[in-house]
């Protein structure tokens, strides 16, 4: 992942780069670990961009970086808001990584289960302004990132797809993945297409509020730094005040439930008809590619 941002650099060791202007203040400090690049200027306004090829999955390594990452703007105080994006062409994020979830052990699947909470948790809960600027597909668990921001620009090719496909696969989204979904488009929308598990051509998502607008793919950045300028003239304790206000009961409510989630999970992704599931839809991957 490859995140940038400026202000005060609070980062941790490793890949640590800050940059200093004469005066010895830091104009940008990029973090990048191995699965995304993070840069944060003197705006305030951090990038962080998905760089795990081939297509962005939802790893239990990436799943702890991005949760990390997280962590790290979010004490920063120097920053405000965080764009979302990812490197790779035609991809945002595939959703979690299937093979974390195929013929793994029990405490791999509580463990991985456990990263897929955490990131929501920071994402959903932060109080940055999150914008994603969603440049590929975004299938199931890369749909709930983008979700999980405040505000969705998607770009206006009608070949990425965005949607909550997991009934397609043969497995269920959980009720944390469908209030985050109810609570984007309305409860109707989110029944029909998460008993489907559609995936929604860009032009569909954003007619479904799926996104908030579509722009030409070289237009993307440009437009979600407009949109953030536009979020952050706010003060920030009314915004996010208000949006702990409307989120707040989806967050606490897997909060209160989040070991027995570990149990339901981990208890259904054992099941060897799901395991069955779950290597038949890899195959299929492989078979559509050749
Ligand atoms: C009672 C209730 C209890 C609660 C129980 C909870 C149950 C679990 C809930 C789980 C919730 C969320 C699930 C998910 O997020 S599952 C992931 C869903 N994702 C998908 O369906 C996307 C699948 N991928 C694609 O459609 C395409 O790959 C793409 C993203 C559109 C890209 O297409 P492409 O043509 O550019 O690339 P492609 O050749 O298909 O793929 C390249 C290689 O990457 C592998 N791969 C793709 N996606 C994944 C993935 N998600 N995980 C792991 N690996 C993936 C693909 O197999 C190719 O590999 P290889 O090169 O052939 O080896």
């Amino acid at each position: 992942m490859l995140l940038s941002g400026s202000g005060k650099p609070q980062f941790g060791e490793g890949n640590r780069e800050v940059g200093e202007a004469p005066l010895g203040r830091p104009v940008w400090a990029a973090v990048g670990g191995s699965l995304m690049s993070l840069c944060l200027p003197f705006t305030g306004v951090a990038t962080m961009k998905f760089k795990s090829p081939p297509v962005n999955s939802l790893s239990l390594e990436f799943l702890t970086e991005f949760s990390i990452s997280l962590e790290k703007l979010e004490n920063n105080r120097a920053c405000r808001g965080v764009i979302i994006t990812s490197t790779l062409p035609k991809i945002f994020s595939s959703g979690l990584d299937i093979t974390e979830m195929c013929g793994k052990s029990m405490e791999h699947y509580t463990e991985f289960w456990r990263a897929v909470q955490e990131m929501w948790l920071r994402l959903y809960g932060s109080n940055m302004v999150t914008v994603a600027a969603v440049n590929g597909s975004s299938p199931a668990g890369g749909c709930l990132v983008a979700m999980s921001c405040d505000y969705r620009i998607m770009a206006e090719n009608p070949k990425f797809s965005i949607g909550l496909n997991e009934a397609q696969l043969g497995i269920v989204a959980p009720f944390w993945f469908k209030d985050t979904f109810v609570n984007v488009v309305g409860h109707r929308i989110a029944e029909r297409s998460l008993q489907l598990g559609s995936l929604h051509p860009a032009p569909e998502a954003h007619k479904l509020g799926l996104v908030d607008e579509l722009v030409p793919e070289e237009k993307l950045m440009e437009r979600a730094a407009a949109v953030m300028a536009q979020w952050l003239a706010l003060p920030d304790h009314a915004r996010q005040l208000t949006k702990t206000m409307m989120r707040k009961a989806v967050l606490d409510r897997l909060v209160a439930h989040r070991e027995e989630d570990i149990k339901n999970f981990v208890t259904f992704v054992s099941k060897e008809s799901i395991q069955k599931s779950l290597r038949m839809y890899m195959e299929m991957l492989k078979k559509r590619k050749s």
